[in-house]
């Protein structure tokens, strides 16, 4: 019989706890790293882990630890899964830890301040592992709909394809279904971008502004994912898959959404520091929408939707002056 796969998840956040029960139930030897004991000594006494998905049982193979040493040790996958703008400190430290020839996978849906990289890049050029040893799991994931083992599938993306066919294999289970993509750039940007989409779209939501308001962000939401994406060297059609348009709807559409959720506070007429003091978890858009239109001026892509959430998120813009701004733009074709 052979040996069963390793993974390490280094977080017992949200989604890092909802995905290392996806790759137990697939089979996997998990172990999950959390920062806080009490939640690490919550999941090996109760099988729960109360902060995040209270009454759902963790699957006997996950156990948990304080110690990144422990959890990273011969693991074949590790999977990362802090917030997008802490991971080069994280990784920094755990760096030295990883099992040789262990394969590192980006849960993460933002792009860093500062230096505008990916995740897959901000991994690279921290563990210097080389792009074929980064995966990155993207798609239409809302942690607590898969915590719940509702159905899903799912993007397994790697620039070495054999790598993202056994990432496949150690997470398909019956109600998570993963689809391989070498597309790592183009699936990268349509996580992240989507974020800061998912803001507008509940902006609009919590202004009262209707369904053809959200579907015209949603499309041309999409549109400006989609530009920037090429001028990357991304597939264009990545962006009307799972990682695209499939993560679009599920985000836009979902009260359980963080970054729908915070942008409908904004909406409503909450300031952005009451809409910080509501929001318990992650909500990577408000943050990578400064990164992602960063990105976008480097590369001479225009960026509307993107330039409209900085302006309401960031510079004080109220949502009906800024909603007044990004209608009234020159009129021009669809396509370009
Ligand atoms: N929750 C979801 O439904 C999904 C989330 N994602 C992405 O997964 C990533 C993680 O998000 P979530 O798990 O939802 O967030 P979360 O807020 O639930 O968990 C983040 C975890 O990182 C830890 N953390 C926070 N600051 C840290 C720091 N400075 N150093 C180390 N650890 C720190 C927290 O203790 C927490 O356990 C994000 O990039 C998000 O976009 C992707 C798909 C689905
Ligand atoms: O990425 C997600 C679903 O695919 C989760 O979205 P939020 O981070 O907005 O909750």
């Amino acid at each position: 019989m052979s040996k069963p796969v390793k993974a390490a998840v280094l977080s017992a956040g949200s989604w890092g706890t909802a995905f290392g029960m996806v790759l137990a139930d697939a089979g996997c030897e998990v172990t999950l790293w959390g920062r806080r004991p009490e939640v690490v000594e919550a999941i090996n006494s109760t099988r729960t882990n109360p902060d995040y998905f209270p009454g759902v049982e963790l699957p006997e193979n996950v156990r948990a630890t304080t110690d990144p040493a422990q959890a990273a040790a011969d693991a074949d996958f590790t999977v990362l899964s802090v917030p997008s703008q802490t991971l080069r400190g994280n990784l920094a430290e755990w760096a030295p830890l990883l099992a040789p020839g262990t394969v590192l996978v980006s849960l993460m849906k933002g792009v860093e301040l500062g230096s505008a990289m990916r995740m897959s890049e901000v991994i690279d050029d921290v563990a210097k592992v080389g792009p074929d040893r980064i995966a990155v799991v993207t798609g239409p994931n809302l942690a607590r709909e898969i915590a719940a083992r509702m159905p899903a599938a799912a993007v397994v993306a790697c620039t070495d394809e054999a790598v993202a066919q056994r990432l496949q294999a150690a997470c398909h289970t019956p109600y998570f279904r993963p689809y391989t993509n070498t597309d790592v750039v183009g699936c990268e940007l349509g996580g992240a971008v989507k974020n800061v989409i998912g803001l507008a779209v509940g902006i609009a939501d919590g202004m009262g502004l209707g369904d053809n308001a959200k579907g015209s962000l949603i499309t041309r939401g999409l549109a400006e994912t989609t530009r920037l994406g090429m001028a990357l060297g991304a597939d264009p059609l990545t962006f009307s898959g799972l990682a695209g348009l499939g993560d679009l709807v599920a985000t836009c559409s979902s009260p359980l959404s963080r970054n729908h959720t915070f942008g409908t506070n904004l909406g409503k007429g909450m300031t952005l520091q009451e809409t910080i003091a509501v929001t318990k978890q992650t909500a990577e858009g408000v943050k990578s929408c400064e990164s992602v239109l960063d990105l976008a001026r480097r590369h001479g892509v225009d960026m509307p939707i993107t330039e409209t959430v900085v302006g309401i998120v960031h510079e004080g813009k109220p949502p009906v002056v800024a909603l007044k701004e990004l209608m009234s733009r020159s009129a021009k074709p669809e396509r370009r």
